[in-house]
């Protein structure tokens, strides 16, 4: 653990499991909320979202709204549909890509563009890559505040800073959350006017959203500022976590051939050849869950969780004052050679094969919290994301006549 002082923000990096545990689960209540930064309160109408809402009422029925019906298994269960048409299009674009001898395939934009039409979809209905400006417009507001949110920002750390817009952070903000804005009263109004017109049929995310809303009983009633960060958490949070992990994945098994063929073995022996994968298939594909996790261990798409202190605590001993931000190092975590034998090594079977490896993400085993873990644990912690796809900071461009080739000349799990 280190602590260290940002300007004027007290913060500690900790990087062991044993203080992730001290913080998410002994101390829980002390470390629930989040740091509010500046830019993230721009964007999301001053927290009125669900990731950077304040621990308190607004939150815990926003989490109770997730866990029974945005993001409940009910949900997700109803939407599969939309998740296998996307899959089941990409597969097959880039079947045919390579049938017809194309050599290069930007793998990294193909999956973001997955995770993005899979999200668009289930949340407003409407493909994010079509060819109409507004899905582009989705598109580009998405990657302009998950930029944004990954700068270290001056006026957040030092005082006199605040006053001044000195990297331009205050401007940008302002403008994307101008364009959000009337992108999403376009399309709330358009919803509203359809749900006029037909009722029944499966609802998306922004219907349930809206629904609730309109509840005159609800215990607390969503605002129209609500629902739209809520929409943009969902695109922020969904999107380039899924995207990245499926990039790194397939980066590791054009890597590692032998490890490729035994998932490409196992799909074969579970799943046969004449039908492709399905989300219900998981629980039978022990190892590709293995390389799933290990791919999480080295490469978390959320490399550091940010969380904020309420009161003041000890941690290991130490006194921490309220206020203090703590970033706790996944990435550091998932390399530690203390917990993870030959830690740079891409070897799933660690997953299966050592003992007291067995581990699961959900938040209960802190030697690896891709999901983090306690209240704040990400609501979707490996159910949805598992059926989209990836982009990645480095080698962005795979060719994907090598992975056509790495796998034996053969598409096998992806041929219909
Ligand atoms: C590989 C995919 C994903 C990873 C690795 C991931 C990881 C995380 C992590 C580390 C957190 C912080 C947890 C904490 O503070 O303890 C989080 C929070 C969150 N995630 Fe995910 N996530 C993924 C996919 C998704 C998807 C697909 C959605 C939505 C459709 C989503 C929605 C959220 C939300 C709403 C929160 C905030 C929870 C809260 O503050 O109470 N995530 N996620």
């Amino acid at each position: 653990m280190i602590g260290l002082r940002l300007g004027s923000v007290p913060c500690i990096a900790a990087s062991s499991s044993s203080i992730a545990k001290e913080i998410m689960r002994t101390q829980e209540t002390a470390w629930s909320d989040r740091p509010q930064f500046r830019v993230v309160s721009y964007i999301t109408y001053g927290c009125a979202d669900f990731v950077f809402a304040p621990y308190g009422p607004h939150w815990r029925f926003l989490k109770q709204l997730c866990m029974s019906q945005l993001l409940g298994g009910r949900t997700i269960d109803q939407l599969l549909p939309i998740r296998r048409e996307e899959v089941v299009s990409l597969v097959r674009s880039l079947y045919d890509r390579c049938k017809v001898g194309r050599t290069s395939i930007n793998m990294g934009s193909e999956l973001i563009n997955l995770a993005n039409n899979v999200i668009s979809r289930m949340t407003t209905s409407h493909r994010c890559c079509g060819s109409d400006g507004e899905a582009m417009e989705m598109r580009t507001i998405v990657e302009e505040v998950a930029e944004l949110m990954g700068k270290f920002n001056m006026a957040d750390f030092i005082g006199i800073y605040k006053n001044w817009d000195l990297q331009g952070f205050d401007k940008r903000s302002k403008n994307i959350r101008q364009r959000y804005d009337v992108m999403m009263e376009r399309i709330m109004k358009e919803k509203e006017a359809s749900r006029k017109k037909k009722s029944g049929g499966i609802k998306d995310l922004l219907d349930i959203l809206i629904d609730i809303a309109e509840d005159s009983s609800a215990e607390v009633r969503l605002s129209r500022e609500n629902i739209k960060s809520f929409v943009m958490d969902i695109f922020v949070a969904g999107t380039d976590t899924s995207a990245v992990t499926l990039e790194w994945g397939l980066a590791e098994l054009i890597n590692h051939p032998d490890i490729l063929r035994k998932a490409q073995d196992e799909i074969e022996a579970v799943v046969g050849k004449k039908r492709l994968v399905q989300e219900s298939d998981a629980a039978n594909l022990p190892y590709l869950q293995a390389i799933i996790k290990e791919t999480m261990r080295l490469h978390p798409s959320v490399p550091m969780i940010p969380r904020r202190s309420t009161r003041d605590t000890k941690i290991k001993g130490y006194d921490v004052p309220a206020n203090t931000t703590v970033f706790i190092n996944l990435w550091a975590m998932g390399r530690d050679p203390e917990q993870w034998p030959e830690p740079l090594e891409f070897r799933p079977e660690r997953f299966l094969e050592e003992p007291g490896q067995q581990l699961d993400v959900r938040g209960q085993h802190f030697e690896m919290i891709p999901f983090g873990s306690g209240r704040r644990l990400c609501p979707v912690r490996g159910r949805l994301w598992r059926c989209i796809s990836y982009r990645v900071r480095w080698r962005r461009c795979y060719s994907a006549s090598i992975g056509s080739r790495r796998m034996g000349g053969r598409w096998t799990w992806l041929k219909d």
